[in-house]
């Protein structure tokens, strides 16, 4: 049988149809929008009716009917312009809040056959509206997860930029990256604002739980604030403000507060929760709406899994390009570097030397002290009072929930954080003595500026002094008396690193690293009178013990199989024929193949042996370092020929003075 079209047959409701059509009474006794609502409605019914009077097509159907006939009930075309749930009834912005308005979703005039009349908020009204209130827009940040809502075009009309933060909403809240984008895009706008005040409209769908989180983010990173106050700010500025708990929750957990017992989520409004106005006809949830929708099955708390830590672990959230250029740029204006061809991309960190027997004789010249190498992963660290961001060799930032108080000289500890100071450390894994708890801690042994002014020029002695005073002492001053932020739930601990006196080397070597929670792989010998000095300082020296001496090596194996060892020569791949390693675990070499593989040189069999990947690393050491580490081992300075050494050095008349010196100046202090 081949079916026809047969327009005259009555419709026929099927299993999966959604509710025919509103009762149109619903509308009756409604203000102004009611008899358009009316209307609207009725042509809604008609155009569904139309569209339903084919038959479902069966197998014997031609393909053209069968194509004619998805093609009328293909609900997409006709979904396109559904309203969002809840939209209609939605205030269309909030008061400002800084150069932020908050809004709902503008609705371009395709929606106008969803939308009454005086309901309507399309970009013209938007523009219109803000200028009413003395407002002109600037940017504009969408934060909906569709693009079907509007068209960009008129806004470029109207010279304002449209920056897409596409976030899902609905049962997540927006992620640490989305956040961090969103935070420096306000952050630009307002930076190149120069004199003209313009503002900023935030928008999800309804402008409360997406967009209120961005805010509440930006103004937590943007001065001195808790998630209550600003939690507040926003709700004062958009009634009610952040009406699901979940979001609510997640900011507190994320900027490691404790949620007060008076702050009380509110509820979901009126308007979101009687979607009767809404004339699609459908009370069903959009892909990209605000709410939740009902509660899904109970979630199972997922078994706990003890997962080990490990230094390879990779710590906080990426930042945009544009965000990490300028804090590279900073490190080379408190490093007075010059910005050379390959403009600042090169990892600006001091670096030692290997030990020789040359360089040794320096620390007879100067007065050195010595702390042990803490064997974790090198990070320079940024505090601003946007974040703090972790910099790892490879010059990549990532941003780390960390609070840094900062004491002002005369007020004291005041609500200010550190901004704009440049840490020098590494982080390492201690494992506690019951063995079944780890905890990071980053271990502070320089610092390159303060509250954005270079200190690299000062002795280290003042840097390291400064670093207690200013940075660790407020920490630990606030952390003792802190009722709200939660100093332990950040990612890391963090102290400053001990240094002391040639004297000690011999205790540190043979009590304090043997008991040391972390790994060490050998002395770190600091000129106590030296300067920062940026890349590779010719006077900070490292002392391994020799089984430790490494090379960073690029591997690679060719189509033989046969593997290569390359280094950097003048930034350029360099193969060092003559060079082999081993693999001693029982792995396939050519998993290791593209990798930086860090390699300890076995005298006995005089080949490299591979001991880590470095995944810390995305380049192969440079020549010279293999030059000076294969010095270092040729001239094998064993922990007995150094003993003997500093044993020597403290009993020189220079030593001996330069203590009772600083011991005196200690004193007058
Ligand atoms: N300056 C300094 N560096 C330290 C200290 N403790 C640990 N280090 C680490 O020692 C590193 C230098 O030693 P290397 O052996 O050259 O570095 P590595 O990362 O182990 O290996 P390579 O990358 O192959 O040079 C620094 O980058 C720091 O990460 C310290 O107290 N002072």
């Amino acid at each position: 049988m081949v079916a026809t079209m047969d327009l005259n047959a009555s419709p026929q409701p099927e299993e999966d149809d959604e509710p025919y059509v509103r009762h149109l009474e619903d509308y009756s006794s409604r203000d102004d929008r009611i008899e358009s609502a009316v209307e609207i409605a009725r042509r809604e019914r008609d155009e569904r009716r139309k569209r339903m009077r084919y038959d479902k097509p069966t197998h014997n159907s031609q393909p053209a009917y069968r194509d004619q006939y998805y093609q009328n009930r293909n609900t997409k075309a006709y979904d396109r312009y559904k309203i969002p749930q809840g939209w209609l009834d939605c205030p269309p912005s909030g008061h400002e809040i800084g150069f932020l308005v908050p809004s709902k979703v503008p609705l371009n005039e395709a929606y106008n056959n969803h939308v009454p009349p005086g309901s309507r908020y399309s970009f013209k009204q938007v523009v219109h509206n803000q200028r009413i209130a003395g407002r002109k827009l600037g940017l504009v940040i969408d934060l909906t997860n569709t693009t079907r809502y509007y068209s960009t075009t008129d806004l470029k009309k109207e010279g304002i930029k449209h920056v897409k933060i596409a976030c899902k909403g609905r049962d997540s809240v927006p992620d640490n990256v989305s956040v961090n984008t969103f935070v420096n895009e306000v952050n630009q706008f307002v930076l190149n604002l120069k004199h003209s005040k313009k503002y900023i409209l935030v928008h999800c769908t309804h402008g409360h739980n997406r967009t209120g989180f961005m805010i509440v983010h930006y103004l937590m990173r943007s001065g001195p604030m808790n998630v209550t106050q600003a939690l507040k700010i926003f709700s004062d500025a958009r009634p009610p403000g952040i009406y699901k708990p979940d979001y609510i929750d997640a900011l507190y957990t994320f900027y490691h507060e404790i949620k007060p017992e008076s702050v009380i989520c509110p509820s979901t409004p009126e308007w979101k929760r009687s979607t009767e106005l809404d004339l699609n006809g459908e009370a069903v949830p959009d892909d990209d709406d605000d709410d939740g929708g009902p509660a899904g099955p109970v979630q199972e708390e997922p078994h706990q899994v003890e997962v080990k830590m490990s230094n390879d672990d990779v710590l906080g959230d990426e930042i945009p390009p544009d965000q990490e250029e300028g804090y590279r740029h900073f490190f080379y204006r408190m490093l007075s570097l010059n910005i050379g061809g390959r403009g600042c991309s090169q990892f600006p960190g001091s670096h030692p030397v290997s030990l020789n027997r040359d360089n040794l004789q320096l620390l007879r010249q100067r007065y050195y002290y010595a702390t042990w190498k803490a064997d974790g992963t090198r990070y320079m660290m940024l505090l601003t009072m946007d974040g703090c961001y972790l910099v790892d060799r490879s010059f990549r930032f990532r941003r780390v929930q960390m609070r840094f108080p900062f004491k002002h000289p005369t007020e004291g500890l005041s609500d200010k954080v550190h901004h704009f100071t440049l840490l020098d450390g590494e982080m390492i894994i201690d494992t506690l003595p019951d063995k079944q708890r780890q905890e990071r801690r980053y271990l502070i042994y320089d610092m390159v500026a303060i509250n954005g002014q270079s200190v690299v020029e000062r002795p280290f002695y003042e840097r390291w002094k400064m670093l207690e005073k200013e940075v660790i002492d407020p920490r630990n001053h606030e952390k003792a008396r802190s009722h709200i932020y939660r100093y332990d739930l950040e990612p890391f601990r963090v102290r400053r690193k001990d240094f002391w006196l040639l004297s000690a080397v011999e205790k540190v070597l043979k009590g304090f690293i043997p008991s040391l929670s972390h790994e060490a792989d050998g002395l770190i010998f600091q000129g106590w009178d030296d300067p920062y000095v940026a890349r590779t300082h010719e006077g900070l020296l490292k002392w391994k013990y020799p089984e430790m001496n490494s090379v960073d090596f690029l591997y690679e194996q060719d189509e033989s199989g046969r593997g290569m060892l390359s280094l950097f020569e003048r930034g350029k791949k360099k193969h060092m024929d003559g060079n082999n390693v081993v693999f001693r675990d029982d792995s396939d070499p050519a998993e290791y193949s593209g990798k930086i593989v860090e390699c300890s040189w076995d005298q006995d069999e005089q080949v490299w042996v591979s001991m880590r990947v470095r995944v810390d690393k995305s380049t192969p050491n440079d020549i010279n370092t293999y030059r000076k580490v294969m010095r270092s081992i040729k001239d094998n300075i064993t922990e007995e020929v150094l003993l003997q050494e500093i044993r020597e050095i403290i009993r020189l008349p220079m030593y001996a003075d330069r203590i009772q010196m600083d011991s005196k100046a200690a004193r007058r202090r």
